[in-house]
């Protein structure tokens, strides 16, 4: 593994694919201009909307956001996250909530169908029911083995309050976790950087985090705050409430310092 930039992107995704790959584009060339060489994007980038919208285009916007990945990969010669976006499941009427990592050459390396499904009375007064369009994932996630940027573990969103899955990525060897969000405002507040740190610290990994920000649509409101954590728990960059991008450097000398000065990993006993 060598010392490189990553980019966690931050988006306002709305009801209209087109707009939303053309702004997730520009922000993935900033980053590359800036040097990055992985770059992750949020939770449904390409496309927020009502749930039976999003249904309705779910061929449209899979086909296209998978392409567009590839494309932005090759182009840019980078190792791309698509953060996640609806994969129809065959005579279900519903869609996978899925996350795709593709390499500089287009290649597909990692795949994973989000597992936890965000079924929760928010206590503002929205209600979020993803089981009514999605089905959950049956696999803990993967972890990509890169020589050169380290071992890549996925995850998605409402994952993070679930820190088994996480010890899981850390058994598997994760040097670098992935976690694209489209955290609500309200629960975000409180409980975002604080979840993400502890996801850092207890696994010795970094975090990158992509998000969602702003009024997606109708009441939806996401908190933003893309970040990137060093596996001490700092954060190295955050940006903020508008779409934009954290950017940070991963450094191999830095994981291996802090698991010399805190071997939690080591001392597991259960
Ligand atoms: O709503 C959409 O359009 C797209 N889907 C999402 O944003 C997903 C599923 S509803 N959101 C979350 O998992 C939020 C978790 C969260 O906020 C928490 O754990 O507090």
């Amino acid at each position: 593994m060598k010392s490189y930039l990553a980019a966690a992107i931050q988006l306002t995704s709305v009801p209209d694919l087109h707009k939303n790959l053309a702004q997730a584009e520009e922000l993935i060339e900033l980053a590359v201009r800036q040097g990055a060489e992985l770059v992750g994007l949020p939770e449904n980038f390409s496309y927020m909307g009502e749930e039976n919208d999003k249904l309705a285009q779910g061929d449209a916007i899979a086909l296209e956001s998978e392409k567009f990945l590839k494309k932005m990969a090759q182009r840019f010669q980078i190792t791309i996250l698509g953060g996640s976006f609806p994969v129809p499941v065959d005579n279900t009427g519903k869609v996978y909530n899925t996350t795709l990592l593709i390499d500089p050459s287009g290649q597909e390396l990692a795949r994973y169908y989000k597992v936890h499904l965000f079924d929760v009375n928010v206590p503002d007064g929205n209600t979020y029911r993803e089981s009514s369009t999605v089905v959950a994932g049956t696999q803990l996630p993967p972890v990509y083995f890169s020589e050169k940027l380290g071992n890549l573990g996925l995850s998605i969103c409402y994952d993070v309050r679930f820190p088994e899955l996480y010890r899981h990525l850390a058994d598997k060897g994760a040097d670098i976790i992935f976690i694209p969000a489209a955290f609500t405002a309200f629960t975000g507040k409180d409980h975002w950087q604080v979840l993400l740190q502890a996801r850092a610290i207890e696994n010795t990994a970094y975090v990158i985090a992509p998000a969602q920000t702003g009024n997606n649509y109708g009441r939806r409101l996401t908190h933003g705050h893309a970040v990137i954590i060093d596996p001490w728990g700092v954060i190295l960059a955050d940006a903020g409430e508008k779409p934009g991008i954290a950017i940070a450097e991963i450094k191999p000398t830095r994981l291996e310092q802090v698991r010399r000065q805190m071997p939690s990993l080591q001392h597991r006993v259960f």
